[in-house]
């Protein structure tokens, strides 16, 4: 008798199709965080008036005017220091390509649930590449509005092919050739954000671990239609880990970050790519590049679908630590030493102690 694949984790998409109309508990947000939580497609004309995530133009950095290549440093910086997240244009990576991977994550997801199962995580036993969905690591066993599927995609010698998904059948081809390319955009970030500390342009990179060491991580968020966007979120507030971190997205929006104040909702804007500055950088540089805070909205009409490019460095190798060019008697160091690993542990405790009471 043919057994079907059953998973003991609740996954978000067979929830959302079962046509309830209203959520489990697990997934409705405290009371306080409700007061800011709309349905995305009204928060995002909410936003309409008011101040935006800026717009940064990369075309003048590859300028052999040495004027014009200045002046896009300077808008990076501002950017990078006022907001600590932009909308890039001109970032050098094909829409045709941004197209096609847009087309694979989707077919991907446009799988029956049983065949996508067989690619689930196994987060119990340290397996965390794959198809997941959130398990509640809290005691109120708090639960997210998305199911995801995450894997390593550049060092391409890092990679396990194994598990990406083998449909589409050009899933594989068209996400290595997007991650070779997001590389050479994330050199590009480094090398404007390396000249806006006063570094040399390699600083950073070289920092972070270099071709070799620092890592492209791919999350794809899969956010289902919710019969209740007022009371749950896609992706609890959070601020990523990451050195810098990419998100393209399906035009939907649902991206918040948090600035003066207020939650500010994301235009949906044409080809771009958003890029955040994740805590390593914002340690590297003794907090002048902000790690913002975020979250993701979900909505009651479109399914929205992301995909989150995380660079990380390697974990244990390096340590992070205010770059000395950096801190001064006046500028004193704001975080101590720490290894990727070790930061990642202490943000998990400082959470398991109920810590990030996260604004509304
Ligand atoms: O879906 C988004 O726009 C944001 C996702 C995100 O913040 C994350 O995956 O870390
Ligand atoms: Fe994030």
């Amino acid at each position: 008798m043919a057994t079907k694949v059953v998973s003991a984790v609740p996954r978000v998409e067979i929830l959302a199709r079962s046509g309830i109309n209203e959520i489990p508990t697990e997934y409705i947000r405290p009371e306080s965080e409700r007061l800011s939580v709309g349905d995305a497609f009204e928060e995002v004309r909410k936003t309409a008036e008011g101040p935006q995530i800026p717009v940064v133009d990369l075309q003048g950095f590859d300028s052999p005017d040495e004027a014009v290549r200045l002046a896009c440093v300077e808008e990076v910086k501002k950017a990078a220091s006022d907001w600590g997240v932009m909308h890039i244009v001109n970032h050098g990576i094909s829409l045709e390509l941004i197209e096609q991977l847009r087309r694979v994550g989707k077919e991907f997801f446009d799988l029956p649930i049983e065949q996508k199962e067989q690619y689930a995580n196994d987060q119990s036993s340290g397996k965390i590449q794959g198809y997941g969905s959130k398990l509640a690591n809290n005691a109120s066993g708090q639960l997210e509005w998305e199911d995801y599927f995450f894997h390593l995609i550049f060092p391409e010698e890092k990679t396990d092919l194994s598990i990406w998904p083998k449909q589409p059948s050009d899933y594989i081809e068209v996400t290595k050739e997007f991650g070779k390319q997001l590389r050479v955009v994330v050199t590009k970030m480094l090398q404007a954000l390396s000249l806006g500390l006063g570094l040399k342009e390699g600083k950073l990179e070289e920092e972070l671990g270099g071709m070799e060491d620092l890592l492209l991580q791919m999350k794809i968020n899969y956010y289902p239609i919710c019969p209740q966007p007022e009371l749950a979120l896609g992706v609890e507030a959070h601020t990523d880990v990451s050195a810098l971190s990419f998100i393209l997205h399906n035009m939907v929006p649902g991206l918040q970050v948090y600035y003066g104040g207020k939650w500010v909702t994301a235009k949906c804007v044409p080809d771009t790519i958003i890029m955040h500055v994740g805590d390593c950088l914002e340690i590297l540089s003794n907090g002048l590049y902000k790690s913002i805070l975020h979250r993701g909205l979900v909505n009651k009409e479109k399914v929205r679908i992301s995909w989150a490019v995380f660079c990380e460095p390697p974990k244990d190798r390096i340590v992070l630590t205010p770059l000395q060019d950096v801190v001064s008697d006046d500028n004193p160091p704001k975080f101590p030493p720490r290894t990727f690993d070790q930061h990642i542990q202490h943000k998990l405790f400082r959470k398991s102690q109920g810590e990030f009471n996260t604004p509304n």
